[in-house]
């Protein structure tokens, strides 16, 4: 019978019922499951195939939700997931009104805390294991599971140099497949390779950070993890079990091409080939758009450079990598590191590119400000997935970059309407700016197939007219400019892509304050501090009296879906804008 074992277990109670002969066979029909279910919905594959024994093991040996399970960035928790209660719920994974794809809190009480964003785990998990020692709770369980790559990030090393001083009941798992989303990189992943070559028997790092280590082990072998496992759950204090774990096990081409099926997008199961699309034909996404002209540039600027945290396949940094290799980093989960070396680079009279999503940019913010605003350095911040990103939700939508940079002195910031605005605010940026600036654009395909356009440069801080009308105007910033063409269409208002959310076009906005009666801005980053808000700031300096009406995202974390219906809740569909213009007209 067709997952006869997996359709006995709701929760890790009905787990631990089962023999542990039961387990290989039960990992089996997990495994399937998950490929059955993500060949058509999509999501996040190779991760969750590679830790299917991992999860059933800790759920058999560890009392969930009593020992708390955290699963860092939670892209391989679909299995615990399925474990956990949502086994008929895991179709509607990451779709509009479905479940998350990553663990959330409000999902369920064995997602002990919500992530997205790397290598919190440690952090979050020690943080929980001291409020259980203030609570006089000993026996409680705290385990971290951290791949290889996240485990390299500042973050992660912040929490293990912590926990090695305390009495913690913390157990790191260190999943370790030798592969991020690209392959890892750092002289960590040399140590841990040497480490399972047997090369590197001294000086175990996490010993001399004061944490029991045990393995290198097989995360595959059951028997093996579930001894191993025992045994850990009675020991006291920070403690690290390394495993060896294989991306995409047990589909041959996942194991075969770890980057393309970490999220391939729609596949056969059976076959495990992928399924196209549409034809090589058409607009590019915005990202190969960046990627490709990065290396058009680098071409005649030798002083060009790319930065890359970890993302050279979704940023499409890889293209500078394959032509310049020396002038590509690709510097691991290390946002805050990416922004200071960029810093530096640029010190020394090198054009930094650094390439991240808006989303990661977060975790950089001080360095933003104070490693490079502060000191007015000319580096070149590519915000790549900016906007709302789709079906990876609230944690990797990029909706607040216009707010965290606006407030930034010294900040410029340009948001471009299509493909040719990109490459030519990237043309502009390299001749040499006074300070940094942030180019933000959005996840996906582009609008124009004969993107490659000659260069010109873009004069900084000057908006545009895209089209005359009458009383009311709507501003718009970036590609939301698409949107708010198809809402006027036949309608008599005017629209400006303002280009600049800073510094502002301000002999423009004079025009269009006397001009017309009501102003609508359209933004698709979040209302506070965004594109509408420096337009409010605007108006009352200068005290113009005129109606302002501002569409953005609401102040409220927006949940996951395909963009279109993302867009429809927030109200910055065509038609949503549409129906606000047509009302002001009316009025
Ligand atoms: C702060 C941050 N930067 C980048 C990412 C994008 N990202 C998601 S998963 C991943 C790779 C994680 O690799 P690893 O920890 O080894 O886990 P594996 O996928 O191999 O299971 C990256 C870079 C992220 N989620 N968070
Ligand atoms: C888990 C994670 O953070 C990444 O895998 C992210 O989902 C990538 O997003 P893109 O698909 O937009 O590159
Ligand atoms: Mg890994």
């Amino acid at each position: 019978m067709q997952n006869h074992l997996l359709h006995t277990i709701n929760f890790p109670e009905d787990l631990r019922k089962l023999a542990p002969e039961d387990l290989p066979e039960l990992a089996k029909e997990l495994r399937d499951y998950i490929i059955s279910v993500v060949a058509t919905k999509e999501g996040h594959l190779g991760a969750s195939l590679g830790v299917v024994e991992l999860t059933i093991a800790l759920h058999y040996v560890f009392n969930t939700p009593e020992d708390l399970l955290l699963w860092d960035v939670g892209h391989q928790a679909y299995g615990h997931k399925i474990l956990t209660g949502r086994r008929e719920q895991f179709h509607t994974n990451r779709e509009w009104g479905g479940i998350s794809g990553f663990p959330k809190r409000s999902e369920s009480i064995y997602d002990t805390f919500g992530v997205g964003h790397a290598s919190t785990s440690i952090s979050a998990a020690l943080g929980m294991a001291l409020a259980s020692n203030l609570k006089g709770d000993h026996q409680k369980q705290h385990i971290a599971v951290i791949g290889d790559a996240s485990i390299a990030a500042g973050m992660a090393f912040e929490g293990l140099n912590h926990a090695g001083v305390t009495d913690a009941n913390l157990l790191v798992i260190l999943n370790d497949n030798a592969i991020g989303i690209d392959p890892s990189v750092g002289a960590l992943k040399h140590y841990l390779t040497n480490v399972k070559k047997g090369i590197q028997k001294e000086n175990n790092i996490m010993e001399a950070l004061n944490f029991d280590y045990y393995g290198p082990i097989d995360g595959h072998d059951l028997p093996k993890l579930l001894k191993v496992l025992k045994r850990l759950k009675t020991k006291k204090g920070p403690k690290l079990l390394h495993v060896i774990t294989t991306k995409g096990k047990g589909l041959k081409q996942a194991e075969a091409d770890q980057v393309t099926y970490h999220a391939p997008g729609k596949f056969d199961a059976k076959t495990g080939e992928l399924v196209q699309k549409t034809s090589s034909d058409g607009p590019l996404k915005y990202q190969d758009v960046f990627g490709l002209t990065l290396v058009e540039l680098a071409k005649t600027n030798e002083n060009i450079v790319g930065i890359t945290a970890a993302m050279p396949t979704g940023t499409s940094m890889k293209y500078l990598m394959k032509a310049f290799p020396d002038r590509a980093f690709d510097v691991g989960i290390a946002e805050q590191h990416a922004v200071t070396l960029s810093a530096g680079m640029a010190t020394q009279g090198l054009i930094p590119f650094c390439a991240i999503y808006s989303t990661f940019l977060q975790r950089a913010y001080d360095q933003i400000i104070h490693d490079v605003a502060l000191q007015k350095l000319p580096v070149i911040f590519c915000l790549d997935r900016a906007g709302l990103v789709g079906k990876d939700g609230a944690t990797h939508h990029g909706v607040f970059d216009l707010s965290y940079l606006r407030c930034i002195p010294n900040m410029t910031i340009f948001a471009p309407r299509n493909e040719i605005e990109l490459r030519n605010i990237m043309y502009t940026a390299q001749q040499g700016l006074e300070g940094p600036i942030a180019i933000r654009y959005p996840r996906g395909k582009g609008l124009i197939s004969d993107w490659k356009q000659p260069f010109e440069s873009i004069e900084i801080g000057k908006g545009q007219l895209l089209r005359l009308g009458k009383s009311v105007v709507v501003l718009s910033v970036g590609t939301m400019a698409e949107n708010v063409s198809e809402a006027l269409e036949d309608l008599p208002a005017a629209h400006y892509d303002m280009r600049f959310i800073k510094p502002l076009d301000e002999d423009l906005l004079h025009d269009i304050f006397k001009n017309y009666t009501t102003v609508i801005t359209v933004e698709d980053n979040s209302v506070k501090g965004g594109f509408g808000a420096a337009i409010l700031e605007f108006a009352a300096t200068h005290d113009y009296h005129n109606t302002i009406k501002v569409l953005g995202i609401p102040d409220t974390f927006v949940n996951h879906g395909e963009v279109g219906e993302l867009q429809d809740f927030v109200g910055l569909d065509a038609e949503s804008i549409r129906a606000v213009v047509s009302q002001v007209l009316q009025d």
